[in-house]
């Protein structure tokens, strides 16, 4: 527990200063509880795998909730029986089922797909009120960042950190730097929280916020819906920050006051107080600090395969010619390859096939009213452009539910859009709704990377208003052509409230405040000895060629396409490592990438020039695929966080070295000279007597990873501290404990099908 602290604090501060259960080292290293735990299907198999094998139980099951969201099909669950008959897909079925066993077995509460509170992680939570201020919240799941909208410090991790939360409920963290993006002024017409988060992207890039943990300050966020601040939050990843936040205020309050699970009666009252304490101090310090006026914005959208290569609706695409930096042009060449567009096109000019909107960005209420909006905006008779293909898939069960009541799906479908069943859907195509090769999709979601949306697809990220403009004109398009229209008699638009739909059915019994002994959560009271054997393989030193690599921003979707996630091991994914860089997608035959190639198909190293290596998902399929194919070290400028952390987790080495370093090294290596990276004497040996070039590592990390020790075996060693922690934790903040996540189910409106 923290002591008093007098000097100014952040929001980011103060949450994390609430929640250390003990420092780990001088080195700035803690263990931090956990409140909230999301899981879903893709990261968490591996996860109960390794508790079964460990024989763990899971620590707090009243603060987790698991559901399915990435591979469920999004038509209709009309004839729906099990998901064994539901789903075709075989990995997806597996995984699926997977994740139903595990629940049982673990004891968890589960929205399953009879469930209407089914859908995407980072909807379903805030929806319930499982999310709330001031807490932490983690999932395996890079968007795990949205919930930050309610003033908590929420993020993704790896699945070996799932396992730790699951055993635990602790992680070890090293706390980030605290940076501010405030954005002031009025928002012009038109321009949306998309669009905002866009352009800041744009601004800062995506790896502007690596190390860091934004908080969104200034008048356009203070006046933003909890919705749209979800969607500025969601995609603080894209801008490579661990974590967004906004503090909370009486729209986060308002949002929450009778959500199913947010605190009730004096236990509410005592909650706010607490809340309204959870904002920046007048004066604390931030390291970084943006500013952006907010009459800069405009409707923004992507050209290329980054989200940061962002331009205005009014712009044009980009001339690589003129761009001075090599490894930059380089990049902007291949993605205008990849997304095969010319230099100097109008923006407005480009010519759409697919227009989707959904994803955990944009898929909430307020999201698809905008685009109905739109719609109805165009003219009560105007249809989805010819040339397009366009679907409307709602966050979760509720989400489509209270848009059925308000008529928008009606309005859609009389346009000619597809209006489907909760998931992520083709924001990642893990599901059957992907684009085909060389398709053109403008996409609510919020990643636009190759291969994104299917394999060969091309992605332009934009609002959910913009998604649905450019449906009705089969182009990118302006939304702004359609604002001014009076839409207030329109029969067609009745607003209902959220809370319709959170009804006294969903609602648990109310709890008496402190639980009696016997109902207490079933905390597991006999830990396993902490000396349980670690799996973790052990680092030393690491010799033998080294593969270069000359690309900015890869992302974990680069490194092993969605398709490879669907498996329930950890291993057995060399092949699939690089995939679309290393077949050919025409012939299925191997490219002349640099890994198809002698001696850089033995690389035990890997050296890329560009910054930001393993941005983008949380996926540890990442370095399970480069293990596997025998990379056991990767060098480079700098990396993502998650990405870092999810190697170290496998015993592999991730090494940063200056620019400068990075291209001397990959220059040894187009060479063919081989290179030794040595932890314990943090150096890169390189051939022909050059001088070694040193490193640093996190002093508890390299012992870890020397040593082969196992982070939940050393965090068992703390469980009186953990312990400690909870019982406080229980007094000072008694709506924490979760009481009411006993999966009561909710009755189907008509018990005997399954069409919500
Ligand atoms: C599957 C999961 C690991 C991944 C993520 O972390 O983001 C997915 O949700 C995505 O959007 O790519
Ligand atoms: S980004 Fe897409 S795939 Fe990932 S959780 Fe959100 S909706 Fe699902």
């Amino acid at each position: 527990m923290p002591s008093s602290v007098s000097k100014p604090r952040t929001l980011y501060d103060k949450i994390w200063d609430d929640h250390v259960v003990d420092i780990q080292q001088d080195d700035g290293l803690a263990l931090i509880y956990i409140d909230r735990h999301l899981v879903h299907e893709v990261t968490s198999p591996q996860a109960f795998e390794g508790l079964r094998n460990a024989g763990r139980p899971v620590r707090r099951p009243d603060c987790t909730l698991a559901t399915l969201d990435h591979n469920v099909p999004t038509h209709s669950r009309k004839n729906f029986s099990s998901v064994q008959s539901f789903i075709n897909e075989p990995d997806s079925r597996a995984q699926c089922i997977a994740l139903e066993e595990n629940v049982k077995e673990f004891g968890l509460t589960y929205f399953g797909m009879t469930d209407r509170r089914q859908g995407i992680v980072h909807i379903i939570g805030p929806e319930q009120g499982f999310t709330l201020p001031g807490i932490t919240c983690v999932c395996g799941d890079s968007h795990t960042s949205t919930h930050g909208a309610f003033g908590s410090l929420a993020f993704g991790i790896g699945t070996s950190e799932v396992e730790h939360v699951l055993a635990t409920q602790t992680l070890l963290q090293k706390k980030a730097k605290n940076m501010r993006i405030t954005v002031d002024g009025e928002l012009h017409e038109g321009v949306t929280s998309k669009d905002v988060i866009l352009y800041i992207i744009g601004v800062i890039g995506t790896a502007g916020g690596t190390g860091s943990v934004i908080e969104y300050a200034g008048s356009v966020f203070r006046g933003f819906s909890m919705e749209a601040r979800m969607s500025v939050c969601n995609m603080s990843i894209e801008a490579g920050a661990r974590a967004g936040m906004i503090a909370p205020d009486d729209i986060t309050f308002n949002y929450l006051r009778s959500r199913p699970l947010a605190p009730k009666g004096e236990i509410w009252d005592r909650a706010l107080a607490y809340w309204k304490t959870l904002n920046s101090d007048e004066g604390a310090h931030f390291d970084v600090e943006i500013n952006i006026r907010a009459e800069d914005i405009i409707p923004t959208v992507t050209w290329g395969t980054s989200p940061q290569d962002v331009a205005p609706i009014t712009g044009v695409v980009p001339d690589p010619a003129l761009i001075t930096d090599p490894v930059r042009r380089s990049s902007v060449e291949r993605s205008l390859t990849y997304m095969g567009l010319t230099p100097n096109t109008r923006m407005e000019d480009i010519v759409l096939d697919k227009v989707f909107i959904g994803s955990c960005t944009n898929s909430r209420i307020e999201d698809l009213r905008s685009a109905a909006m739109i719609v109805l905006a165009v003219g009560p008779e105007a249809r989805v452009a010819p040339n397009v293909d366009a679907m409307v898939v709602p966050g979760s069960g509720i989400v489509k539910q209270h848009a059925e009541v308000e008529g928008l799906d009606v309005i859609f479908k009389r346009a000619g859009f597809d209006w489907r069943e909760a998931g992520c859907s083709m924001c990642l195509g893990m599901n059957p709704d992907q684009l085909a090769p060389g398709e053109r999709c403008a996409s609510t979601s919020n990643r636009n990377f190759e291969g994104r949306q299917g394999a060969g697809g091309r992605t332009h990220l934009v609002s959910p208003a913009m998604a649905a403009a450019a449906a009705m004109t089969g182009r990118l398009t302006d939304v702004r052509k359609f604002l001014g229209v009076d839409l207030s008699s329109s029969a067609n638009l009745k607003v209902a409230s959220a809370f319709d739909f959170l009804t006294d059915a969903v609602l648990p019994p109310p709890k008496p405040e402190k639980r009696p002994e016997s109902e207490a959560s079933p905390i597991p009271r006999t830990l396993p000895p902490a000396e349980t054997p670690s799996g973790v393989a052990k680092f030393n030193i690491v010799s033998g060629i080294a593969a270069p690599l000359n690309i900015d921003n890869v992302d974990t979707d680069m490194i092993i396409p969605k398709q490879f996630l669907k498996t329930l091991k950890r291993s057995g994914l060399a092949n699939a490592l690089f995939y679309t860089l290393r077949k050919d997608p025409h012939t299925g035959k191997d490219t002349d990438f640099v890994l198809n190639r002698a001696p850089y198909n033995q690389a035990k190293i890997l050296v890329c020039t560009g910054k930001n290596f393993g941005c983008g998902s949380s996926r540890e399929h990442a370095p399970w695929s480069l293990n596997d194919f025998g990379i056991r070290c990767i060098i480079a400028p700098s990396f993502a966080d998650i990405f870092r952390n999810n190697t170290m987790q496998n015993g592999m080495l991730p090494v940063t070295l200056t620019d400068e370093e990075c291209r001397a090294v990959a220059e040894d290596a187009e060479r063919g000279l081989e290179l030794e990276v040595d932890l314990e004497k943090e150096q890169v040996r390189r051939a022909n007597g050059k001088p070694p070039i040193s490193f640093t590592t996190d002093p508890f990390r390299r012992h870890c990873l020397l040593n082969g020790l196992d982070d939940i075996a050393l965090t068992l060693q703390k469980v009186a501290a953990i312990e400690k922690f909870e019982q406080q934790r229980s007094e000072r903040w008694a709506w924490l404990d979760g009481f009411g996540y006993k999966g009561k189910k909710i009755p189907l409106r008509n018990p005997g099908t399954m069409d919500w």
